[in-house]
């Protein structure tokens, strides 16, 4: 088969499951569109053939100071058929919109109610009642609203709120957004991490001192899930009317149907009072409130049976990693999450709370489950985390570093090869990027991503293999960044077009020639 013929070191799995799955879904959706005979519009391939067939000879119309001969990807657009629109903007809204809070609540339920097992949750409790009876009597068995729920996660908020507003940072820009906008930001993440750590460190002193513990975070998480759960569906509401009726920039449409806009939201970069809605939401919130849950679970377990190493890899590696994100968090303004998702029920509920409740999930079936691992497998662990870190690191900082140089660095102590890929945004502009063909982008397109996922996997499998429970975090990471991959390649195909493939055939190499095999075919039209 064509895997033995891959080359050992230049792959990246998540390309590889991309390729996979970009052909699958082309492939059946064709055939759908054919059976059902639906209207097919416009491939955006065929609208770009000025720009795409790569001869050089394109762009003659291009304007703003651009020479003549330059080839300028345009952007193009896709209208979809009527199955495409059911899938992506019926099915999957409403599947996730409803799907996922239950998801949540019953992850914390099988954690703490079920000794993390999911044969029990299955057994004791869907077999004997339902699916259906089990979630309503999960749902009414926690007390949502109440006075803790309410002080706990509205105080939480005022403090990052302040934290954001008022800690100084340098200025940071982000990419230019279809509109032309360059949105603009402080970059005071790493501060307000440190602040809010060293806080949490005090509050937990000043706290044990006076006979009590944060870990009444843990004991009353099902309450706090289910109260962030409706909360943060709210503000999703709040947001699907700003974006409609106040949008703080040109970034901002609706498609006619309330349930996409409210899943996918109406605007890019909303600001409420000069607040940056989506940096709140990801960063001070999201990606703040889970170091604060790792620190608290490590602080119960110990509470519970002193000193457990499974449960210090565990909490070593993300708090590592946390620190990593925070010094990196310019960066992640430049990432899919910012630059393509509206502020809707995806990204912003995704924030609040799938990550307290599904990142935050592997340390809390530690505090159950703990495991002395002995020093050998926990120094072996480590550095499989500390290095993946470091990698995932490094590869983030070459594609900024060769960015902000203007090309002008070395990438591995050599010039770094470089593709200048011109297009064209919505409003007419030319606008020039970047793409990075050395270094760790010269070996595959997301190798990075094998160094998360390595990272996540170093920090769950001190849960060993009695239960699934402290692999969902890593399953999940395997579908997301899969999927992301070929989320971000279409992205990418479509606003650099050639310059794009050209990158693709640089980074690919020996590698095109397994995934013809696949189909034996060109890669299909990008949706
Ligand atoms: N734990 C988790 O849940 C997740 C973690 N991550 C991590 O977040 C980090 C960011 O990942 P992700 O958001 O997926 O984004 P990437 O780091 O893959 O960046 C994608 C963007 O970078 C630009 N780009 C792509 N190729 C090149 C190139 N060769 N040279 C220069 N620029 C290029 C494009 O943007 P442009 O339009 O500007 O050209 C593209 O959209 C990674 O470390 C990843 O592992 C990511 C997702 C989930
Ligand atoms: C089912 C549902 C609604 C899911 C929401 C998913 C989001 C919570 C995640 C989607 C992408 C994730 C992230 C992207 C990149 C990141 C950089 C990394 O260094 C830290 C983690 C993260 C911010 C990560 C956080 C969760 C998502 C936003």
């Amino acid at each position: 088969m064509f895997l033995k013929e891959l080359p050992d070191y230049a792959f990246s799995l998540a390309e590889v499951t991309a390729e996979i799955f970009k052909r699958l879904v082309a492939v059946q959706v064709q055939q759908l569109i054919m059976q059902l005979r639906s209207r097919s519009v416009g491939s955006s391939d065929d609208k770009s053939a000025k720009v795409a067939n790569g001869n050089g000879d394109s762009g003659a119309t291009c304007t703003n100071g651009v020479a003549k001969n330059t080839i300028i990807a345009e952007p193009t657009t896709h209208i979809l058929s009527w199955p495409e629109y059911v899938l992506y903007q019926i099915v999957t809204p409403l599947f996730l919109i409803t799907c996922s809070p239950n998801f949540i609540i019953l992850l914390w339920f099988t954690c703490t109610k079920c000794d993390g097992s999911f044969m029990k949750l299955y057994n004791d409790h869907f077999v004997k009642d339902g699916v259906v009876t089990t979630l309503v009597s999960i749902w009414s068995s926690i007390s949502i609203i109440n006075p803790f729920t309410l002080c706990l996660i509205y105080g939480y908020a005022l403090f990052a709120l302040l934290l954001q507003i008022m800690v100084p940072g340098p200025r940071a820009e982000g990419p230019v957004t279809p509109k032309g906008n360059v949105p603009v930001y402080k970059d005071n993440g790493f501060s307000c991490y440190v602040i809010t750590m060293v806080t949490f460190a005090g509050l937990t002193y000043y706290l044990k001192q006076h006979g009590m513990s944060p870990t009444i975070v843990y004991d009353r998480f099902g309450e706090i899930l289910g109260a962030l759960n409706i909360f943060s569906l709210l503000i999703c509401l709040v947001l699907y009317f700003k974006g409609k009726y106040m949008p703080s920039t040109e970034d901002n449409s609706t498609t006619g149907n309330p349930l996409f806009d409210y899943y996918w939201g109406t605007e890019l970069y909303p600001r409420i009072f000069g607040v940056d809605v989506k940096v709140f939401t990801n960063c001070r919130f999201g990606m703040t409130v889970w170091p604060l849950l790792v620190c608290i679970f490590a602080l119960k377990s110990y509470e519970l049976h002193g000193f457990v190493d499974s449960m210090f890899v565990c909490t070593f590696l993300q708090m590592f990693y946390f620190t990593k994100f925070f010094w990196w968090e310019a960066g992640y303004m430049g990432t899919i999450d910012i630059m393509m998702d509206r502020a809707g029920f995806y990204i912003c509920w995704g924030c609040l709370v799938y990550i307290a409740g599904l990142y935050g999930s592997v340390s809390l079936y530690m505090v159950n489950h703990p495991v002395q691992l002995g020093v050998g497998l926990t120094a072996l662990l480590l550095t499989v985390g500390i290095l993946s870190t470091i990698v995932n690191f490094w590869a983030d900082m070459q594609k900024q570093q060769v960015r902000n140089s203007n090309g002008n660095c070395l990438i591995w102590g050599k010039k770094p090869d470089i593709i200048r890929a011109k297009y064209r945004i919505e409003n007419g502009d030319v606008k020039e990027s970047i793409l990075l063909a050395s270094g760790f982008w010269g070996i595959s397109r997301h190798f990075h991503y094998n160094a998360e996922w390595l990272l996540a996997f170093a920090w769950s499998v001190p849960g060993l293999f009695e239960n699934v429970m402290p692999y969902v975090y890593f399953i999940w990471l395997l579908i997301l960044l899969s999927h992301r991959s070929f989320r971000d390649d279409t992205k990418c195909h479509n606003k650099y077009k050639q310059y794009w493939e050209q990158y693709r055939q640089k980074s690919s190499g020996s590698k095109e020639m397994v995934l013809q095999e696949l189909k034996g075919s060109s890669p299909p039209n990008f949706p």
